[in-house]
């Protein structure tokens, strides 16, 4: 039976990031794809344009319409906008019992525009971080979640652990943003040991929806029944093949390529 993966988040139209990023991510792992539209916003690679919540019904419906008849073997939250929308999709986690929760707790886009309002980080602490198996903040996102700032390894390592005091089981620092180091590392605090998870850095101007892309293949590989160490170590393999075949698309920061992680072959005969 083919496993089944949810995303609770926004539309990008531009199709690199939110929505897109994750379903198209979802069909590459081989996983059955869901959405709940939370925010659309009118997007591209150059920036975003505007922003538009949904309406709280249209997100507590849609919920209720994938888990009361589909149901889910994990799912993800990627852009939620403000305070209401978690506590919505925390209730509803607790009703229906869902367990591989993970939280990609996205606040800013690349060029700026906020889409998370600053209130509403209490909440995410609060309702949604205690439910969560894992999340996947960047290193600003982090900082806010631990009110640290990070800027050294072992700051990386007290912002886990702080983190982790909120009550989700695994923790994982991205290191996108050290754009001065060579290498691209992520930190894993599973509540007791971490871990890091390492790539070459690429230097390419094309990382749109690199945030979304790996927190969709995480929850892929978790709906597959894989452990958290192993789930991450396909995703950091899908991110990176995604970042190395970069799509030269728009005139700003060009989307990953989500087609690379199981069709490099073709790409190199290209
Ligand atoms: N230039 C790069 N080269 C290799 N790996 C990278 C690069 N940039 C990001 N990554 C990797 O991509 C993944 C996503 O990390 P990143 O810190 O970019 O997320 P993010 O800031 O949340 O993304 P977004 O801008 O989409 O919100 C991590 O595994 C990170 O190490
Ligand atoms: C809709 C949406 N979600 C998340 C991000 C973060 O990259 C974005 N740019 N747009």
């Amino acid at each position: 039976m083919m496993k089944k993966a949810l995303t609770i988040a926004g539309s990008d139209s531009g199709g690199g990031a939110g929505i897109q990023a994750d379903l198209k991510t979802f069909q590459e792992l081989e996983v059955y794809g869901m959405s709940v539209l939370t925010a659309v916003t009118a997007q591209n690679t150059l920036g975003v344009q505007g922003v538009y919540p949904l309406p709280y019904e249209a997100v507590a419906k849609q919920l209720d319409s994938v888990l009361v008849d589909i149901g889910t073997d994990a799912l993800k939250t990627g852009m939620l906008f403000d305070s209401e929308i978690i506590e919505i999709v925390a209730e509803k986690v607790k009703q229906y019992q869902l367990n591989t929760l993970v939280v990609d707790p996205v606040m800013i886009a690349k060029g700026g525009a906020s889409l998370l309002q600053t209130e509403a980080i209490l909440a995410l602490r609060k309702s949604l971080l205690p439910l969560s198996f894992v999340t996947t903040p960047n290193i600003p996102e982090a900082e806010v979640l631990a009110n640290m700032e990070i800027t050294s390894q072992e700051d990386k390592k007290e912002a886990a652990k702080r983190i982790a005091d909120f009550g989700v089981n695994n923790v994982l620092i991205k290191g996108g943003h050290e754009e001065n180091a060579d290498i691209a590392s992520d930190l894993l605090f599973d509540g007791e040991h971490f871990h890091t998870f390492t790539s070459k850095r690429i230097q390419t101007e094309n990382t749109h929806g690199t945030g979304c892309t790996f927190s969709a293949a995480i929850t892929a590989e978790l709906a597959k029944g894989a452990s958290i160490f192993d789930a991450i170590s396909v995703a950091k393999a899908f991110i990176t093949d995604a970042i190395t075949y970069d799509l030269h698309i728009g005139n700003g920061h060009g989307p990953t390529n989500h087609w690379a992680y199981k069709h490099k072959g073709v790409l190199d005969n290209d």
